[in-house]
């Protein structure tokens, strides 16, 4: 007989695995999505001078009462202009133009009147008005983006104000993914029994672990014999760093991954059953530094295992602050504890009045063959192994599983 264990000690497992990070260079527009491997530190102020935040005219605040200024040259952005500002005098200075020496101040258009080459100050400013300081966006030696962060559209416009071309980054993890089992059928393939289903699995797999920044080798249905099995993961193992397998881990006659895993990798198996609900009979385990996580072929434990096994090791080797968001929400129904285990339950998720609510409206109960559970805005309610039962208005854990998606 198999020993289960908890889940806490499922994740310590996991925690404990060895990861060999590697890192490459990309060009900015090509890094998003990617994790950045050394910190991003501003090698000058931005702006470097006070720059002009308005259209208007740049004056000594000092001047502020004089009846009139004269307009003694035009300042537009992407020039230097050589006249200074003195006592008595103004530049005609636009958005993006550096203050002309002399000036500290700058008068919005919309403030004076014009008569000639002179300007009347109709409304009083403040002195610095629209002069955006040394630094205002950042300065030298700042570290701006931190190593460990995922680089979107922000990022990349902050490295390209920085003139960064490209940057170093954490290597994606390639991860191979198959289904197994002798009933299912990949799409398009003519059913020729009655037993036959189709094969969600592999897609559903493909489908979360690219969102979460992995590359996949698509194996697809992998026909149920031992040989082909051992084919799959022998030539899967040189090619991936993960091999992800759904089916033929429970205790059937058939179930012939864990057979091959076990007898012909002979991997070291780190564990074979864990006490949640669904997926008890997840199996992962090493071999030569790449990691097999074999799921359960049922579509929604293979789902929620992945979830919960797979993309923790997709942020490992990423080496990411990515977290499963897991959150507290109120629930708005009693909820029992059905078995001695660690629980994962679909639910409907909404956010108002600045909390989490959950419900159950729509969702089938069953087998853990229900994937449709997880359409719409779904999460997972999660509860503990020595929990009991749980109150209408209780506040609660859950996932959120659309930040995933
Ligand atoms: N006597 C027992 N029977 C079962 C136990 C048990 O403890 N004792 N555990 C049950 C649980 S829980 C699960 S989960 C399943 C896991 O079994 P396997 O991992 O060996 O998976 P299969 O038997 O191959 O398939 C289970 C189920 O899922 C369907 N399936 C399989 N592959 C796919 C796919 N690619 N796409 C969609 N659906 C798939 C398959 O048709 C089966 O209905 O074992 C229980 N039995
Ligand atoms: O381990 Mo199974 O996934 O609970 O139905």
């Amino acid at each position: 007989m198999r020993e289960f264990i908890t889940y806490k000690k499922s994740l310590e497992i996991l925690e404990n695995i060895k990861i060999t990070h590697s890192t490459k260079r990309l060009f900015i527009s090509d890094a998003i999505g990617y994790i950045l491997a050394k910190d991003i530190i501003a090698d000058h102020n931005s702006p470097e001078f006070p720059t002009s935040g308005m259209d208007g005219y740049a004056f000594k605040y000092e001047d502020i009462n004089q009846d009139f200024l004269e307009i003694t040259d035009k300042n537009p952005a992407g020039f230097v202009v050589e006249t200074n500002v003195v006592n008595g005098t103004c530049i005609k200075t636009f958005t993006g133009s550096l203050m002309p020496k002399g000036s500290d101040t700058l008068i919005p258009i919309e403030n004076v009147e014009v008569s000639g080459n002179k300007i009347k100050i109709t409304k009083p400013v403040t002195k610095g008005f629209a002069v955006r300081k040394i630094g205002e966006n950042y300065r030298k030696d700042e570290i701006l983006i931190q190593k460990g962060t995922k680089i979107g559209f922000s990022e990349i416009g902050v490295l390209a104000s920085l003139n960064i071309v490209q940057i170093d980054v954490y290597v994606n993890p390639t991860i191979a993914v198959a289904s197994t089992g002798s009933e299912i059928l990949d799409l398009g393939v003519e059913k020729t029994n009655d037993s036959q289903i189709r094969s969600s699995n592999h897609l559903t797999l493909e489908a979360l672990f690219k969102s979460n920044g992995a590359n996949v080798l698509q194996m697809g249905p992998v026909d149920d014999n031992l040989e082909n099995i051992t084919y799959f993961f022998e030539n899967s193992l040189k090619n991936a760093d993960i091999v992800v397998t759904t089916g033929g881990v429970s205790v059937g006659d058939y179930d012939l991954v864990q057979d091959v895993i076990k007898d012909k990798l002979k991997a070291e198996v780190l564990f074979h059953g864990v006490l949640v609900k669904p997926g008890m009979h997840i199996l992962v385990a090493l071999k030569d530094e790449k990691i097999i996580v074999a799921l359960p072929g049922f579509a929604y434990s293979s789902t929620i295992c992945a979830i919960l096994y797979v993309l923790p090791l997709i942020y490992k080797f990423r080496n990411s602050n990515e977290k499963l968001p897991f959150v507290k929400a109120k629930i708005t129904q009693d909820f029992r504890k059905s078995q001695d285990k660690t629980i994962f339950t679909a639910c409907n998720v909404k956010y108002e009045n600045n909390e989490y609510v959950i419900d159950f409206v729509g969702k089938k109960s069953g087998t853990s063959a229900i994937l449709t559970n997880m359409l719409g805005n779904p999460a997972l309610l999660i509860q503990e192994q020595n929990s009991s039962d749980i109150k209408n208005g209780d506040l609660v854990d859950i996932l959120l599983l659309n930040n995933l998606k």
